[in-house]
């Protein structure tokens, strides 16, 4: 098991977002998790991530609950990509993507060869670079959110925690980012868990999917086991209509309630 859950709940103020959430995630798989804004899908991945504590229950990475990782090994484990992020000095694309490879320098302060091959292979992967000299603040959204998953790449982890990567990005890079993620999966065995708004994109990439309610409930599953029509309408409090085009499922919001 890449990493897990045991009994955990989550909650903000006197509201339960995640009630005993039991959730394994094995090697190789790529998860998407659906719900409706404030379900409670960033707070999860913070947790996940070791960025937030739990009300109840427990995160497991590789079988070892997260508060016994060392810090420095953990970095070496996951990557997280956050919603948002605000650049307040000027690193060019290229240092910041550097800062990424930090978990592999042990003591040593100055990067590498290596490390310059692998942020600039990154780079190359999100198409970003030729803006390997840029100031990161001079960039536009779309740019600086490709360079924020070329980091994420650089860092080599395992485990890819993404909080809406798809965010910001023009609808030809939202398609070429996620497929590289799920070929990251597909092909070196990396695991992904990812936020994201967009039923037919994630459907398409995924292998699994976790759909939060909000009010504590949860169902994990398989894709199509989980994104049915009569399962996500009550989970996104919207009709949702599945149209088959090929070997691919289109979701889109009924309107007939406008
Ligand atoms: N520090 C905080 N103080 C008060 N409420 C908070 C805090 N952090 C989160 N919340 C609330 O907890 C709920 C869950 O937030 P979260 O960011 O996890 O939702 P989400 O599912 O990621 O939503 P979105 O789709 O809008 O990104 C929301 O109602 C949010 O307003």
């Amino acid at each position: 098991m890449m990493i897990g859950t045991h009994n955990l709940s989550l909650s903000i103020g006197q509201r339960q977002l995640v009630t005993d959430l039991n959730w394994q995630v094995a090697e190789g798989e790529c998860w998407s998790i659906i719900g409706r804004n404030g379900a409670g899908k960033s707070t999860l991945m913070r947790a996940l991530a070791g960025l937030r504590g739990v009300e109840a229950g427990h995160v497991a990475l590789s079988g070892k609950p997260l508060a016994e990782w060392p810090l420095a090994e953990l970095a070496r484990q996951r990557a997280f990509l956050a919603q948002s992020r605000s650049d307040a000095f000027a690193y060019s694309v290229i240092e910041t993507v550097l800062s990424a490879r930090h978990p592999y320098h042990g003591n040593r302060y100055w990067e590498d060869s290596d490390d310059h091959a692998i942020a600039l292979k990154s780079l190359e992967a999100m198409e970003v670079a030729d803006l390997a000299g840029r100031d990161v603040r001079t960039l536009s959204g779309g740019e600086r959110q490709r360079v924020a998953i070329a980091a994420m790449l650089a860092q080599d982890t395992p485990l890819l925690l993404l909080d809406e990567p798809a965010n910001a990005l023009d609808l030809a890079h939202q398609v070429s980012v996620m497929n590289i993620l799920a070929r990251l999966c597909r092909e070196q065995g990396k695991t992904a868990v990812m936020i994201g708004h967009d039923l037919t994109l994630a459907h398409g990439v995924s292998t699994h999917a976790l759909l939060l309610k909000g009010d504590g409930r949860w169902l994990a599953g398989s894709k199509d086991d989980v994104m049915r029509e009569d399962i996500l309408s009550d989970y996104l409090g919207h009709p949702i209509e599945v149209i088959q085009h090929g070997a691919r499922s289109i979701f889109i919001p009924n309107e007939n309630t406008l």
